[in-house]
């Protein structure tokens, strides 16, 4: 396995390796848990080639964010890459992604602007930007992105397809399901974040979702159904509840009511230092 921190090495490794066959990209911000593993597994199905990337991306942080405390595990990382047969892993640096007078934004509109759009302003510039590069670096034929940050995956699959982005497969934004934790609490790096009894805590997350979704199905109002969620979190230990929605899966848009279409109850709460996301399938009607 190679690790690359640079660009010029970078396109001759990626070069070698696409002419064995397709490769697939893994984007990532490290501290890896199983949940990104699952996304290499798949990319290595998918494809003759794995690159993952590592990179904490100071574009998708707001001011008052986790950036300075966000795990950095560089060496830990590579060790599970390694295991996992990854061909490459890319870790620029901040300079080396963003060089002096760097002054380009890649903004999506619509679907990045609610839930954690508004929650965390200028976050999902910082992600469509750094995904762009991304792809540009390595000019995958495909990549994989979790559906636990599922409007991310909305929101960059609308950038690939509005930006005309190469990538040739039909699966080339491949979404790859949400790996739990055997309790049902969605892995994430930031669950690092928590004490024992944060952690124990958290568990009402998943819970809370799937008795609201039961709720909905059933035919109880939505609004009394979100009201109940948020009000059993902050009895479980969560601090606040950033957002609770019902939404149309494809473009985000807040339902007021259960509709034919494919939805997503998508919750963001804070607990401790963490800030958790999770989201589910609601039963069309
Ligand atoms: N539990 C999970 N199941 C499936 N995919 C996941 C999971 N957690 C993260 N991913 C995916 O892995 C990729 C890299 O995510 P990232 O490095 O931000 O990890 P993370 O655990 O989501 O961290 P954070 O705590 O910042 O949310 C993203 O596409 C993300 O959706
Ligand atoms: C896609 C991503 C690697 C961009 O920095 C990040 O948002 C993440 O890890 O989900
Ligand atoms: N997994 C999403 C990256 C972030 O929260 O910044």
């Amino acid at each position: 396995m190679q690790l690359i921190h640079t660009l010029d090495p970078l396109r001759s490794a990626v070069d070698a390796l696409r002419s064995q066959g397709p490769v697939a990209l893994v984007p990532t911000m490290g501290a890896l848990h199983e949940g990104h593993l699952t996304l290499v597994r798949e990319a290595r199905r998918r494809a003759a080639s794995v690159v993952v990337s590592i990179f904490v991306n100071p574009l998708q942080f707001g001011a008052n964010e986790d950036l300075d405390a966000y795990p950095r595990q560089l060496e830990r990382d590579c060790a599970l890459l390694e295991a996992e047969g990854v061909d490459l892993v890319w870790a620029p640096s901040v300079e080396v992604m963003y060089p002096a007078r760097f002054a380009t934004n890649v903004s999506v509109s619509g679907v990045s602007e609610g839930l954690d759009g508004a929650a965390r302003p200028g976050h999902f510039d910082g992600v469509a930007t750094v995904v762009s590069k991304l792809f540009n670096q390595v000019r995958p034929d495909l990549a994989l992105f979790g559906e636990k940050d599922w409007q991310q995956l909305a929101v960059i699959r609308r950038m690939a397809r509005d930006l005309d982005l190469t990538l040739p497969r039909a699966d080339a934004i491949h979404g790859v399901s949400t790996v739990r934790e055997a309790d049902g609490l969605a892995m994430s790096s930031r669950n690092a974040y928590l004490t024992p009894e944060q952690r124990a805590a958290a568990v009402a997350l998943p819970q809370a979702m799937r008795a609201a979704i039961v709720e909905i199905e059933s035919g109880v109002d939505v609004g009394d159904a979100l009201a109940h969620l948020a009000r059993t979190l902050l009895a479980s230990g969560f601090l606040s509840v950033d957002y609770a929605e019902l939404c149309d899966a494809a473009d985000l848009s807040v339902l007021m009511a259960r509709g034919p279409k494919p939805m997503r109850l998508l919750v963001a709460a804070r607990i401790g230092k963490a800030r958790l996301i999770d989201n589910m399938a609601v039963m069309p009607v």
